[in-house]
């Protein structure tokens, strides 16, 4: 176990009968980073978070968590888990329901600040039962971190929640991960993981298919996206310097791909094309995302 990572799964292969869900995953989550595991449906990200929670064995390989087996009790109670369904016991109150799992641990975070953790303040004497779908995801949040857990694993948290929510969520999350958690989640939200996560890891079959800041994944999609409208056709377009990917529609609308737009640009200019509604853009995460999941077999792990 290196001293700096809280989680490592070394060659992890796990089959649920003829399915294999994950295919010799290695992966080392680093203490006190948050970060993201993105990756298309049926990646296999919730079948890795559940060998971390100690849910399941690996079918081959090793899961280590904070040094030892999430298997066993005292691992498993220093993390924090927030599943993607959670089941909420319906008849407590949302205070009640923090009070009960806050006796599970050793040194539970407050009741107040749990709830204040997930923005629960106002609806903590309302039945579990009755919550809106984004107040119950509030809910399991507040159930996940009252443990004042050191590990914390998140399986797409901000699902469901509304504008306000997810603000409070981030918010509350950036203040766990400044207060040395460590902090895995999944999530579908590029944006929302480009912004707050240290590392971006984008799992495919069941592998890593790559791993790196979100800004070294936007570089490795290919710098910018460039937009125009003109007479050129597909192949004058493909013939521009730098282009990666060109597309044209019947209306002479442009949408290029390209690692040097200053000297597309300068082209474009130079040879007297006259063009309008020029739009450039850096490459987001979605573009490195899509790019690179496209690429279907694992085979092209470019980490
Ligand atoms: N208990 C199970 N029994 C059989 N197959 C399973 C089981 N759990 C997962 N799988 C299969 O393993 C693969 C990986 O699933 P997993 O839920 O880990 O993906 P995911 O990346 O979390 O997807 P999503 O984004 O849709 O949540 C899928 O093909 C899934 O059908």
């Amino acid at each position: 176990m290196g001293m700096t990572n809280a989680i490592e799964l070394t060659g992890v292969d796990k089959t649920f009968g003829k399915v294999t869900a994950l295919r010799g995953l290695t992966l080392d989550i680093r203490a006190g980073e948050l970060t993201a595991l993105l990756g298309p449906n049926g990646a296999g990200k919730t079948t890795a978070i559940s060998l971390m929670l100690g849910l399941g064995a690996p079918t081959a390989g090793q899961v280590r968590v904070l040094g030892g087996n999430p298997r066993q009790d005292d691992v498993r109670r220093r993390i924090g888990s927030m599943p993607q369904e959670s089941a909420l016991p319906p008849a407590l109150t949302v205070r009640e329901a923090v009070e009960l799992f806050a006796r599970f641990y050793p040194a539970p975070l407050g009741t107040a600040q749990a709830l204040a953790l997930a923005d629960l303040g106002s609806v903590a004497g309302r039945r579990a039962g009755a919550l809106s779908g984004g107040q119950k995801r509030r809910l399991a949040f507040a159930l996940a971190v009252v443990g004042n857990p050191q590990v914390l694993l998140i399986d797409e948290p901000t699902t469901g929640m509304d504008a306000q929510s997810r603000q409070a969520f981030w918010a509350a999350v950036t203040d766990l991960k400044d207060a040395g958690r460590t902090i895995l989640l999944t999530t579908h939200y590029l944006e929302e993981a480009e912004r707050a996560a240290d590392r971006v890891v984008v799992m495919n079959a069941g592998a890593v298919l790559a791993d790196g800041t979100p800004e070294q994944l936007r570089s490795q999609a290919g710098g910018a996206r460039v937009r125009f409208t003109s007479d050129l056709v597909l192949a004058e377009l493909r013939r521009l310097p730098g282009v990666d990917t060109a597309d044209v529609d019947a209306h002479g609308h442009a949408d290029l791909r390209t690692r040097m737009p200053e000297a597309l640009l300068t082209a474009l200019v130079q040879q007297g094309t006259p063009f309008t509604e020029l739009e450039v853009s850096r490459a987001s995460l979605e573009d490195a995302f899509l790019s690179l999941t496209a690429a279907q077999a694992p085979k092209d792990v470019i980490a």
